[in-house]
């Protein structure tokens, strides 16, 4: 089966699902997507209160002060913030008061300490404020009844403010998929263990884990399991009762010993297709399990591996959590060198994007071998480049995917 990168695309996202809504305390609602309107059940600020530290006073005593013609007010007490003092400033008098305190009652305005001599038992005023300065009134910033927040906004830390400013202490949001990243290949071991010939250490897991977590999963990282069938198989099915995503690395194109897509193929419930792209041309997706869970088996050479789940695994990562836009917004940079294109296939390229005067700019880095790791680290971008186009030079312009922007 044959498949463009839309096609395969369109297909994933038509079969995956937001999650369902779960209530979460609010730490654990950052970068989530709200599920529910908020409607505040209180005022801000909740009474009317001091925004500064000084004196409360009756603004008409102080018709006149000045510099030169100070007018002094007994002190009658002092209140704090977070204290409520069932003192009275009358006529003539004053109460000492803190940013935040709540207004006595009597006082009209605030004088800030600095327009004073700062005494305690008696205060000279040397400026008239006027009516209902430095004074914060209650519901100015919202009103109980007040719609705070709509759903589907993303939880970041103003949001935050506001919901724990209103006293929420939990909200309703799409809960982070939980993502299980299986490597497959008995060539593999775990870094930091010795190597022995025709081995190599599992890079996909880590890849693809941090890929996940980035996007704002919470990842089981499996690691490594050989080309066995049965325990490929045992490993999936023990798995599936933790995941709301499976991913697996290697085994899906041709060789002898290239069993995920051998064991899975048996299911019924897996595609795969031979995708018009490179880096990726081998992928498989479909379901695994009672619950249906999304299984995306991703070809194992690091690089093949890493551009699929930017290409297929993270908008479907995003459909799960309701996060919009499901896909990369790309940007339009100019390309400092030229290259060749495959006819037929999208190629995604590696390179080193900056941005300057004139926008921005793309270098490619490493070659376009699938297995070229050094260069994928140097990276920060992929030039995405049509099907149809078979040179691009220097000079032109290309879409550009910034891989470290957090959206779009
Ligand atoms: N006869 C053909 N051979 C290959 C074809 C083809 O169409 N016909 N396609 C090539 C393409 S394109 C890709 S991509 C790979 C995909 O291979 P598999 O998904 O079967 O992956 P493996 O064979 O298991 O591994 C490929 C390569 O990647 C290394 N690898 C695997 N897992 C990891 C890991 N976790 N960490 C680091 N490196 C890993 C593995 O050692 C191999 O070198 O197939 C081509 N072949
Ligand atoms: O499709 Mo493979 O991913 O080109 O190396």
């Amino acid at each position: 089966m044959r498949r463009s990168v839309d096609e395969h695309l369109e297909e994933i996202l038509g079969r995956v699902q937001a999650l369902p809504p779960f209530e979460q305390p609010l730490m654990e609602a950052l970068g989530l997507v709200l599920c529910e309107d908020i409607v505040s059940g209180v005022s801000l600020p909740g009474f009317d209160n001091s925004a500064m530290d000084g004196y409360a006073v009756q603004a008409t005593d102080l018709a006149g002060a000045s510099q030169d013609e100070p007018v002094t007010l007994p002190v009658v007490g002092e209140i704090a913030a977070g204290r409520s003092e069932p003192i009275v400033v009358t006529p003539g008098t004053c109460v000492r008061i803190m940013t935040g305190a709540p207004m006595p009652r009597g006082a009209d305005s605030v004088v800030p300490v600095e327009w004073t001599d700062g005494g305690a038992a008696q205060v000279r005023i040397a400026r008239q404020p006027a009516l209902g300065a430095s004074v914060r009134r209650a519901g100015e910033d919202l009103r109980a009844g007040d719609q705070v927040l709509d759903r589907d906004t993303v939880l970041g830390p103003r949001q935050l403010a506001v919901l724990a400013a209103v006293g929420r202490a939990r909200v309703k949001v799409r809960p982070r998929p939980r993502v299980v990243v299986v490597s497959t290949g008995a060539e593999l071991r775990e870094p930091g263990t010795r190597l022995a010939e025709g081995q190599i250490y599992d890079s996909n897991s880590y890849t693809l884990a941090a890929a996940a977590r980035q996007a704002g999963a919470v990842v089981y990282r499996v690691g490594i399991v050989d080309d066995d069938p049965k325990r490929i198989m045992d490993t999936l099915s023990d798995q599936l009762v933790r995941a709301d995503l499976v991913i697996t690395s290697g085994g899906v194109s041709k060789g002898v010993y290239d069993v995920v897509k051998e064991v899975l193929t048996k299911l019924g419930t897996i595609d795969f297709p031979e995708v018009a792209m490179q880096p990726g041309k081998p992928q498989g997706f479909g379901v695994m399990g009672d619950d249906a869970v999304p299984i995306f088996t991703l070809p194992g050479n690091p690089v093949s591996a890493y551009v699929s789940f930017e290409v297929f695994v993270r908008p479907a990562l995003r459909k799960l959590m309701g996060r919009m836009p499901y896909r990369r917004r790309p940007v339009q940079a100019v390309v400092l060198d030229g290259f060749s294109s495959p006819a037929g296939k999208r190629q995604f390229v590696r390179a080193a994007a900056t941005s300057g005067d004139e926008g921005w700019m793309a270098s490619t880095v490493g070659g376009h071998g699938s297995h070229l790791l050094g260069g994928l680290s140097r990276s920060n971008a992929l030039i995405v480049v049509p099907e149809d186009v078979t040179a691009v030079r220097a000079g032109e312009q290309v879409e550009l995917w910034l891989l470290d922007e957090e959206t779009g």
